[in-house]
């Protein structure tokens, strides 16, 4: 693969494009197989294929940062050799692989996947030809059950490295689909550029052509067609002024493209209720993938009846998808969220679902707490934050309202355990830990953990 040369490479422990074999040990929460390399200790010769000197070769800024995992330092050991990791994207864990170093970090070295020498029993063929150029999937090689398994245990290392603490974690819940899943894709393009898709693998500005995306509805894939289309021959009349995302997304109405298109999702519940029928604006946040959607609306529901409170707080709440899914296992519900287009559709979708017990406040999440006349030791909270989790003030309020459980849904298991840890500190016990696979072939996860206030 091509890459720019810009700054200086940092040639230890590897001189640039250096190739070395090494056994894949585990998965990164990026999604990238990491393996270990002894390397003499520091002062001791060089051993062959390593490069102890600091060359001048120039480096590759094109790739992302550091992992989200810090691997483990590398540890001296006796004989003088110590551990290095080694990062290295679509090989998997048992494998055994040639790669060529690119970047070294302070404690690590980042490298591309040259040659499965020995392959993991769950390797599988990818779906789709541009796995591994896209940066949308990284795990369309490992077999699904596989993905699941793994996806769980990030979720177990984050709950004992980030909080301390050693917990089950449920079995991840998978997705009905595993491909052509995804009720929305945003491709982007560049002005004087002919690519119009996602952004390439391991860089944040370079944009790959994607004709069709495995893992988005084959609804969506049709429509694209078009789309790309019209979207060309724009380009080349140098209609567009600057660089732009395109929105494709699917729901009841067909295929939109239009950003404030009005749009309904329907919802199986499994209560032999008609289906509850939300109705959005394109550009808003909703769920991406509606086929898990019923089993994990009835999950959240479910955790948050059981805790036996009459009462119940959506914080965070969209268009209503949780408060309006579980209303009718409580007395009242009061849902919060900062976009007014969002609350607006909350607001008219309770009517036009026939739910009366359901009230909703547009603002800032810690603004529901004011004036909320639910006891507290009645309530149950669902709280479904962006993926940079609460932030304190909103955290503060609800502590300082102390509701009997909190169920917290999150699309980033890592801030999650960071708010957790605040939890435990305010006196809440966790009770539930269970993932589901919204994002199949991808890295991505959700989480659901359930918290009871502690006695
Ligand atoms: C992950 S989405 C969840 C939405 C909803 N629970 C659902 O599943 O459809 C997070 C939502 O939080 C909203 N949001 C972001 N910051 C907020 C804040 N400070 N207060 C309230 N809502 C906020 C966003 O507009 C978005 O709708």
């Amino acid at each position: 693969m091509h890459r720019t040369v810009a700054k200086k490479f940092n040639a230890y422990p590897f001189a640039y494009h250096a190739e070395i074999e090494l056994e894949i040990s585990t998965l990164t929460n990026r999604g990238h197989g990491l393996g270990r390399v002894e390397l003499p200790e520091e002062g001791a010769a060089p051993r062959e294929g390593l490069d102890a000197g600091r060359a001048d070769n120039a480096g590759t800024p094109d790739k992302e940062g550091p992992p989200d995992l810090e691997p483990t330092r590398s540890t001296p050991s006796k004989n003088s050799l110590r551990q290095w990791v080694v990062m290295v994207p679509f090989c998997l864990p048992g494998e055994r692989v040639r790669v060529r170093v690119f970047r070294n970090h302070k404690n690590y070295s980042e490298a591309d996947l040259l040659k499965v020498l020995r392959a993991s029993p769950h390797r599988v063929e990818p779906y789709c030809a541009l796995f591994g150029q896209c940066g949308g999937c990284q795990y369309q090689h490992l077999d699904y059950a596989e993905q699941l398994v793994w996806k769980r245990r990030q979720v177990e290392e984050l709950l004992q490295h980030m909080v301390g603490i050693e917990h089950e974690v449920a079995p991840v819940i998978g997705s009905p689909r595993q491909y052509g899943y995804r009720s929305k894709i945003t491709p982007h393009f560049k002005v004087g550029r002919p690519a119009i898709g996602f952004l390439r693998q391991g860089t944040r500005f370079e944009v790959i052509d994607v004709p069709e995306c495995a893992i988005a509805t084959p609804e969506i894939n049709a429509r694209l067609v078009e789309v790309r289309e019209r979207t060309r021959q724009r380009l080349e009349r140098r209609e567009y002024k600057r660089d732009a995302t395109l929105l494709l997304r699917h729901a009841s109405e067909g295929v939109v493209t239009d950003y404030d298109a009005v749009i309904t999702e329907e919802l199986a519940r499994g209560d032999a209720q008609e289906p509850l029928k939300l109705r959005f604006l394109a550009r808003d946040f909703f769920q991406n993938n509606p086929f898990i959607l019923p089993a994990f609306t009835g999950y959240v529901r479910e955790q948050a009846a059981s805790s036996g409170g009459r009462f119940l707080v959506d914080a965070y709440c969209g268009s209503g998808l949780f408060a309006l899914s579980a209303a009718s296992a409580f007395e009242q519900a009061a849902g919060v969220e900062i976009s007014e287009s969002s609350i607006r559709f909350a607001q008219e979708n309770a009517v036009a679902n026939g739910i009366t017990n359901a009230r909703f406040l547009a603002g800032d999440a810690a603004a529901i707490f004011a004036g909320l006349d639910f006891p507290p030791e009645e309530t149950a909270v669902i709280i479904d934050p962006p993926r940079r989790g609460c932030d304190e003030g909103f955290l503060g309020q609800l502590f300082a309202f102390g509701p009997r459980a909190v169920v917290y849904v999150s699309c980033d298991p890592a801030t999650q355990m960071r708010d957790l840890r605040l939890f435990l500190e305010a006196g809440y016990a966790l009770k539930a830990v269970q993932p589901f696979d919204l994002f199949p072939q991808t890295r991505h996860l959700e989480c659901v953990i359930t918290l009871a206030r502690g006695q």
